[in-house]
């Protein structure tokens, strides 16, 4: 019996995740008669431990995972339960994402305080978030919210909604619905006011790319269906040199295409992706559906990059 060695940050969203994996994994392995157990080994990241400052000005790509990934390039770890949107879009030599399990809801979520929605919220009101993407948006949205720096785990941001008197908040959807906490929820953003976080609601599975035996049984927990998606998604980011500090979004769905090789439809992937300036002013969208997500997240990005995106990101990364 080989005993997998699992990599985790210590907030409770990540031991959270990481023991839903391990779960679906042991499920997996009874099912299919596969002799592995696992083991969760804590590991504190960069990110961790920086909390006064806004993600944006610590600056670095991977400030969740690099201590992770050294980790298992020393043979420490074997593997790394990922937000997906946290997740740099290129991945250290060596290593290798083994999975994509079945997104949880992409969508971002407001939590206020007495319970109003983001059109109900009294002129002025202050919203936290430290996310430029969010704060970008929701000022293109409504002009007049103050946006509120906002650092910390998803726990310790809930509990300052009260604590620093902001009318709301918000975070990621599935967060909150992996920590039970969805009745918090009081309203799911639409796309059109806060397009989600490439990979938002997507986990990613870490392992080392020659671990054959481990990458055998990720490949059955790997979901199609989430990782087509998932990948237009961050083909798009990394055209664009993005990572979750600079305002991007997109999402891509599933829809059914219909032309004349067929006509009753087939299965495309729909991407749509957005680059915007951090007060709001100007917010760059695009949507094309296609059926090679590689290809469908480039045309994305090169069609952003024709309007100017590209002058965009680098006035934020200063
Ligand atoms: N940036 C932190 C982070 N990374 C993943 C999630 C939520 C879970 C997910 O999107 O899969 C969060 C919290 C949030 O943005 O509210």
């Amino acid at each position: 019996m080989r005993t997998i060695k699992v990599g985790s940050r210590q907030s409770a969203l990540a031991l959270t995740q990481t023991g839903h994996v391990i779960q679906d994994l042991r499920d997996i392995c009874e099912r299919e008669g596969l002799a592995f157990d696992f083991e969760v080994h804590k590991i504190v990241t960069k990110g961790d431990l920086i909390l006064d400052v806004t993600l944006s000005k610590v600056g670095g790509k991977g400030l969740f995972v690099k201590e992770i990934e050294q980790a298992m390039m020393d043979r420490t770890i074997d593997m790394a339960v990922h937000s997906m949107k946290d997740m740099p879009s290129e991945l250290p030599e060596g290593l290798t994402n083994g999975a994509v399990p079945r997104r949880a809801d992409p969508r971002d979520a407001l939590i206020s305080n007495g319970g109003l929605t983001l059109d109900q919220l009294p002129e002025g009101a202050r919203v936290g978030t430290s996310s430029l993407r969010r704060s970008s948006q929701l000022k293109a949205y409504r002009p007049d919210l103050q946006l509120e720096s906002l650092r910390g785990n998803i726990d310790s941001r809930l509990r300052k909604l009260e604590t620093e008197g902001l009318d709301a908040i918000i975070l990621a959807a599935a967060g909150l619905y992996r920590m039970g906490w969805q009745d918090r929820i009081t309203e799911y953003l639409s796309e059109e006011a806060c397009l989600p976080a490439v990979g938002q609601g997507a986990l990613g599975i870490e392992c080392r790319e020659d671990d054959a035996e481990l990458l055998h049984l990720l490949q059955l927990y790997n979901d199609p269906e989430t990782a087509f998606p998932v990948l237009a998604e961050r083909r798009f980011l990394s055209v664009l040199n993005g990572g979750c500090q600079v305002p991007i979004g997109a999402h891509a769905v599933w829809v059914s295409q219909h032309d004349a090789d067929s006509p009753n439809g087939q299965n495309a992937l729909q991407l749509t992706g957005m680059v915007g300036t951090p007060d709001g002013g100007l917010i760059l969208k695009e949507a094309l559906t296609g059926k090679d997500p590689v290809r469908l997240g480039e045309e994305v990005a090169w069609r952003l990059i024709e309007r100017g995106a590209e002058q965009i990101l680098a006035e934020v990364r200063g």
